[in-house]
């Protein structure tokens, strides 16, 4: 995969609902871990496509699956660490991973061992798209190099400092006792998020903001000052927006009602709510945002036009919880790349003063508002990849020298 001296090297794992992302960093010890290469496999399920580079951007994989349903996430990981380790060798010093799901004990970075597994495993049916993924990374790691430092960063981590009125259902107070809560993902995403913020406005963090993280999974972020103050997934990674394959906010009398009128069972519901609604649903031709875009179908323009509404129509109910509104962020595959969509958001984000400059978004700009906008409008690339290499690197200096 590269040219090496001997070094010590971190990779990084993020197993999504529709990816398996990676990247290797150098870890010298005492600055910023540095990358050295990094990929992804995208389009799981579909026709998986791996891309991998090196830090110049220079492509040192480029392979295409066609659709197989023997071709999963877990045959797809298992190849990938092969390669990984046969390149990498006895640099390889730590493994962080994206864990979706910490639940109510688990929010800090945390080394991996057998409790943790354990508490995390029963977490999966809360993240069934994500964590039986994330566990089995972390178990493949240890069946190819059982001594080596795991660290589990969690996607609900960067949420748990919110106002209690952010995490409560209205459900009654035993059950939110025991765990039933909003808790929030795409948490490593928004602490990345913030830090960039930070860095660009070092007075306010960007003040007021929402960052809309737009991929396969999809979710928005009130961060006030860089603190999450509210965000729309909830108990789950079902809740909030409508995804690529998940319903988001929907009506828990619907649930009630594929149960008992259409005589559904709970695991058909869970399926059809995870796998088989949002653009999917919708459109009835595909999940990706890319191949609907592309498409003269009435339903694939009317799953874009409800994926636009419903981003808008929470965008303004977050606006409300930070009582105002100063930036606003896109990022992640759909945030990133796909400008029409942006700029339709941001047309229904008029009331609250947002402001496009046409030409900059078009282009990609980090900015992309208008110079008159009251809100700053920006584009900032997510890497949870490298929130992930930064805790991973913080945990081993902790580690004691053998
Ligand atoms: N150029 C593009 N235009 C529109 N959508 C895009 C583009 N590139 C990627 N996407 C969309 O981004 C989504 C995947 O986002 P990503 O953040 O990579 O997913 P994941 O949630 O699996 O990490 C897909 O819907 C894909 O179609
Ligand atoms: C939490 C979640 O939905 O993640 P992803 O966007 O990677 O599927
Ligand atoms: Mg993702």
């Amino acid at each position: 995969m590269r040219d090496s001296a001997a070094m010590a090297e971190i990779l990084c794992l993020n197993a999504g609902s529709s990816s398996l992302k990676f990247a290797l960093y150098a870890e010298p010890g005492t600055d910023e871990p540095s990358l050295l290469a990094s990929g992804k496999i995208e389009n799981i399920g579909l026709e998986p496509h791996l891309i991998a580079r090196d830090a110049k951007g220079d492509v040192l994989a480029d392979r295409r699956w066609t659709k197989d349903v023997t071709i999963t996430h877990e045959t797809l990981l298992k190849d990938l660490l092969r390669e990984i380790e046969a390149s990498v060798g006895e640099d390889l010093i730590a493994v962080g991973h994206r864990i979706v799901h910490g639940g109510a004990d688990y929010s800090a970075p945390a080394r991996v061992d057998a409790p943790l597994l354990a508490a995390l495993e029963a977490l999966c049916p809360l993240a069934p798209l994500h964590q039986p993924h994330n566990l089995a990374a972390v178990r493949a790691v240890s069946r190819l190099r059982p001594a080596l430092l795991q660290v589990a960063c969690f996607d609900t981590g960067f949420h748990h400092g919110q106002p209690p009125v952010a995490t409560r259902l209205a459900l009654p107070r035993a059950l939110g006792e025991e765990g039933m809560r909003r808790y929030g993902f795409h948490g490593i995403s928004y602490e990345y998020i913030a830090r960039q913020l930070r860095l660009i406005d070092p007075d306010t963090g960007g003040g007021r903001t929402i960052a809309a993280h737009l991929g396969n999974g999809a979710s928005l972020c009130a961060m006030d000052g860089g603190r999450s103050i509210d965000t729309t997934m909830g108990f789950t990674a079902l809740d909030g927006l409508v995804m690529g394959t998940r319903c988001g906010a929907l009506d828990p009398g619907a649930v009630l009602y594929l149960l008992q009128q259409r005589g559904m069972t709970a695991r058909e519901v869970e399926h059809l709510l995870y796998s088989e609604s949002g653009l999917l649903g919708v459109s009835g031709t595909s999940s990706d945002m890319r191949a609907l875009l592309g498409s003269e179908t009435p339903a694939a323009g009317e799953a874009i036009d409800l994926f636009v509404w419903q981003i808008a129509r929470q965008a303004g109910a977050l606006a409300s919880s930070l009582g105002g509104l100063d930036s606003f962020v896109f990022t992640a595959g759909i945030g990133e790349n796909a400008p029409e969509i942006r700029a339709r958001v941001a047309d229904r984000l008029r009331w609250l003063g947002v402001a496009l400059d046409t030409d900059a978004n078009l282009r990609g700009a980090s900015v992309i508002s208008a110079p008159f906008s009251r809100v700053t409008v920006r584009i900032i690339p997510t890497d949870e990849e490298w929130m992930i290499a930064i805790h991973t690197a913080d945990l081993l200096r902790e580690e004691p020298k053998p």
